[in-house]
């Protein structure tokens, strides 16, 4: 459901971590050369700068975004924080309205 897919695709990586495979995202997360850390590091860099480009220019600003949102993502898997922790910490922010 459309509702799910954040959580949906939160799951899909916590499998790709814990069950590795031949993947894009388990190849990241992946500690070998280098960090699985440092890999999703350069690659968060990469986007945040792509999102910035994007911006300026007023050209694929929703994909860069989401590029930018889903390596954030699996940085937070890879640290082990649970999806469930994400919501948390937005409700604490939360003011009244
Ligand atoms: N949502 C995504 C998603 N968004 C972006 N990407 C990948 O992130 C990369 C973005 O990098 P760039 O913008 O730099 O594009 P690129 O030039 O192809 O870069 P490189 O791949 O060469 O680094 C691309 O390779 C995209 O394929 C994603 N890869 C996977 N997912 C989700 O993660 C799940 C697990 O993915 P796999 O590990 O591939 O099974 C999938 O089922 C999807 O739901």
């Amino acid at each position: 459901m459309k509702n799910n897919i954040l959580e949906e695709v939160y799951k899909v990586l916590e499998t790709r971590r814990d069950r590795p495979i031949d993947s894009y995202t388990s190849n990241l997360m992946k500690d070998d050369k280098k960090t699985g850390e440092d890999k999703i590091l350069e690659k968060i860099g990469e986007e945040a700068a792509e999102l910035i480009i994007a911006s300026k220019n007023d050209e694929n600003v929703l994909e860069e975004a989401v590029d930018l949102l889903f390596h954030t993502f699996l940085l937070l898997v890879y640290k082990g924080i649970k999806f469930d922790e994400i919501l948390d910490e937005f409700s604490k922010r939360r003011k009244p309205q």
